[in-house]
């Protein structure tokens, strides 16, 4: 792939270059520098390329199509027409402001009609979404749409718990804060008793 386009970015005519490894690595040799090291001490030598790889790791979601994954779907549920929910899905992200990591918990559910998905495929949404820079409203919403718009179920709820080291680690310095957001659609947005079921099922 020698492009990258961003969610953000679908209005701009020209995608961006996508750098070369080399330059990627080289860029982290003039942080490194910046910083005030030596890149070309023994300990950093391989520090640019270990960076460049766990870069590719923590974005690799930008590779892959959430959709995708929803698109597989089984019909014959008996007539289940109650809640799905998975909970406590792990969460490591970075923030777009700073690149710094937010981890935390997300909690999914979705009201099927006539069909339900396999339930890792939602798991697997979370962790696409949360392998791009994100704010963490964006991310709750993106999560929320995409099963919203691929299963068209009754309803869709998604809440996200997290700690942002940009606040924790620098910055205000409140190591405690966690951050809530939460996004619903249908039956969880319209239904009150429902809505509140997920925040017990939550434990929020
Ligand atoms: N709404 C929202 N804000 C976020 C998220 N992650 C980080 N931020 C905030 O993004 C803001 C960026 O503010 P700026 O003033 O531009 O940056 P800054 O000078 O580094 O701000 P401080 O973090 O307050 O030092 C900060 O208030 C962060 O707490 C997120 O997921 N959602
Ligand atoms: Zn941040």
């Amino acid at each position: 792939m020698d492009s990258i386009t961003t969610p953000g970015s679908f209005e701009r005519t020209e995608p961006v270059k996508r750098p070369t490894r080399e330059e990627a690595e080289e860029a982290v040799r003039t942080l490194l520098a910046w910083a005030g090291d030596d890149p070309r001490r023994e300990g950093l030598i391989d520090t640019p390329k270990r960076v460049v790889n766990a870069y590719k790791e923590w974005f690799q979601g930008y590779e892959e199509d959430p959709v995708k994954y929803l698109s597989r779907t089984f019909d014959d549920v008996q007539g289940y027409d109650d809640l799905v929910m998975l909970r406590e899905i792990e969460v490591e992200s970075h923030c777009e402001h700073h690149m710094a990591p937010f981890l935390g918990k997300a909690y999914v559910a979705y009201q099927p009609t006539e069909k339900v998905v396999g339930i890792s495929k939602l798991a697997r949404v979370v962790e696409i979404f949360s392998k791009r820079l994100q704010t963490q409203e964006t991310m709750t919403a993106q999560i929320c749409d995409a099963i919203t718009e691929s299963l068209a179920p009754a309803g869709c709820a998604v809440l996200i718990d997290a700690k942002h080291q940009c606040m924790t680690t620098r910055g205000v310095h409140h190591p405690n804060v966690s951050t809530i957001t939460t996004q619903f659609t249908g039956v969880f947005r319209t239904d009150e008793d429902k809505r509140n079921r997920f925040f017990r099922l939550a434990g929020k």
